[in-house]
């Protein structure tokens, strides 16, 4: 049976109502595709806290977390991704790749310009509705 993994991503907004997009890089799964940035959920972490945590490790600064934009699962090749989006705003620091191969921020009806991960899909219907 395919493993099911919780994940949840920020949908990051500055004050020109941008939103920031990451590439994923070639060192990690689904390379070439973006995504909002954020990871796994680690047992007895919220998905807020999660969500704090990851963005300090990946972009080195630090996030509010604020309201639920999409809540969906998508079945990949390997893997079942269980992908929890919530709006979020910079609140100390600027982002910075680190591990991604860069970030964007795009207006929000220029998002999908870009070639996102299929998880990332209802988030983004959810972005343009
Ligand atoms: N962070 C994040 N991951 C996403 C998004 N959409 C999506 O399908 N994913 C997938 C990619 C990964 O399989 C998983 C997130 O795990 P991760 O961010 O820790 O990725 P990772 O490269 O470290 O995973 P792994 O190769 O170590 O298994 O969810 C998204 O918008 N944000």
């Amino acid at each position: 049976m395919k493993k099911t993994v919780d994940v949840v991503g920020a949908v990051i907004r500055n004050e020109k109502n941008e939103v920031l997009c990451a590439l994923r890089s070639q060192n990690m799964s689904l390379p070439g595709l973006w995504e909002f940035p954020g990871g796994k959920i680690e047992p007895g972490e919220t998905p807020q806290e999660s969500l704090k945590r990851e963005i300090i490790e990946e972009l080195d600064c630090e996030i509010e977390v604020g309201e639920l934009v999409a809540d969906a699962t998508h079945e990949y090749e390997k893997v079942i991704v269980h992908l929890i989006t919530y709006f979020a705003t910079v609140v100390g620091g600027e982002p910075k790749a680190s591990e991604h191969e860069k970030l964007v921020w795009l207006p929000s009806e220029q998002l999908c310009s870009l070639n996102w991960a299929p998880a990332d899909l209802p988030t983004l219907d959810k972005l343009l509705s």
